[in-house]
């Protein structure tokens, strides 16, 4: 993706992809994991919630991501706004800080990652820990703007005759900017429900001149189309034309799917049970993913089933050359 402008932006993830071995595996289900670690998530603010009550929780569960082999985090910013902070009563500087820490949480994570290595030495896998220095990479997560209204428009896609173009770009800039400043390898824009929110954020990181590389992951339910019926290849195209985004997939859509909507748009792509899961993953590999991983309901153990059986093929591959 991407022409000679983009040269900076599409390094970073060659970059990473090259000293990765080919390919990245991505975390799991965050909100879904701090629920299952006991945070009450049924708010508006969903997983943003635990931001201002349980910033401890969110750097830990991260860090089982990491420990289960994931390359790339996504903060606990998919459901954080501003909007949705000032509704609590937060003023728009707290708001700013709070966007700030779901990346700051994820930088510790990593950094403690990087000293258990030192201190436990790397021994790859086959422990309960994968302890292995490698690249990782912080993505902040942007979750639609259906998302931050709670009421399952995230999955229709539907926003209504009212809401336009100008209105998203507005809802979203701040946010954008403030996530792009703090210190994040890449931005995630997650769950993307369909073409007109794309476009959104393709204007924005362009009018913005956002500096740092973004990848767009729609959502499927039918194989083909994004949840709002507007077709992946068009939205994808989306994708394509903006050069900073340097990946484009698919989340939180059944893994069934996931084959078929690789060989759509030949890019990145992101639950089941971990056995199931792990058993799509190569033939997403073989069709040509470069970053896998997963979303809502998987956790680090699925995880860990992935970073084990990419490394066997790995291994596999490169005892064959
Ligand atoms: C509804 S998709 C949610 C994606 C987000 N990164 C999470 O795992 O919490
Ligand atoms: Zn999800």
């Amino acid at each position: 993706m991407g022409d000679l402008g983009s040269v900076e932006h599409s390094s970073v993830m060659s970059n990473f992809l090259q000293k990765s071995g080919g390919y990245g595996i991505i975390d799991g289900g965050l909100a879904t994991e701090l629920e299952r670690h006991g945070a009450d998530l049924n708010d508006p603010l969903w997983s943003a919630k635990c931001l201002i009550s349980s910033p401890h929780l969110i750097r830990r569960v991260h860090l089982d991501y990491l420990e289960a082999g994931a390359d790339i985090i996504t903060t606990a910013s998919y459901q954080a706004t501003i909007q949705g902070f000032e509704a609590k009563g937060l003023s728009g500087e707290e708001s700013e800080v709070l966007l700030q820490r779901s990346v700051k949480l994820a930088c510790e994570a990593r950094d403690i990652y990087y000293d258990r290595c030192t201190k436990y030495l790397p021994d790859g896998i086959g422990n309960e820990r994968i302890l292995k220095k490698r690249p990782i990479l912080v993505a902040a997560s942007v979750g639609s703007y259906g998302a931050y209204l709670a009421d399952g428009s995230e999955y229709s896609g539907n926003y209504g005759d009212a809401i336009t173009l100008a209105t998203l770009k507005d809802f979203h800039r701040r946010r954008i900017q403030v996530l792009a400043e703090s210190g994040a390898d890449l931005i995630a824009f997650e769950t993307i429900p369909n073409k007109l929110e794309a476009q959104a954020y393709a204007e924005l990181l362009e009018e913005d001149d956002i500096m740092i590389p973004a990848w767009f992951s729609f959502n499927s339910k039918d194989g083909f189309n994004v949840v709002s019926g507007d077709s992946l290849l068009e939205c994808a195209s989306i994708a394509d034309s903006c050069k900073k985004i340097v990946a484009v997939g698919v989340n939180c859509t059944p893994p069934r799917f996931i084959h078929g909507l690789i060989l759509l748009v030949q890019k990145e792509s992101t639950g089941v049970s971990d056995e199931d899961f792990v058993s799509y993953v190569s033939k997403w590999r073989e069709v040509g993913a470069s970053l896998v991983g997963g979303c809502c309901r998987t956790t680090p153990n699925t995880i860990k089933a992935i970073t084990r059986a990419l490394s066997k093929e790995s291994a596999a591959l490169s005892s064959l050359q």
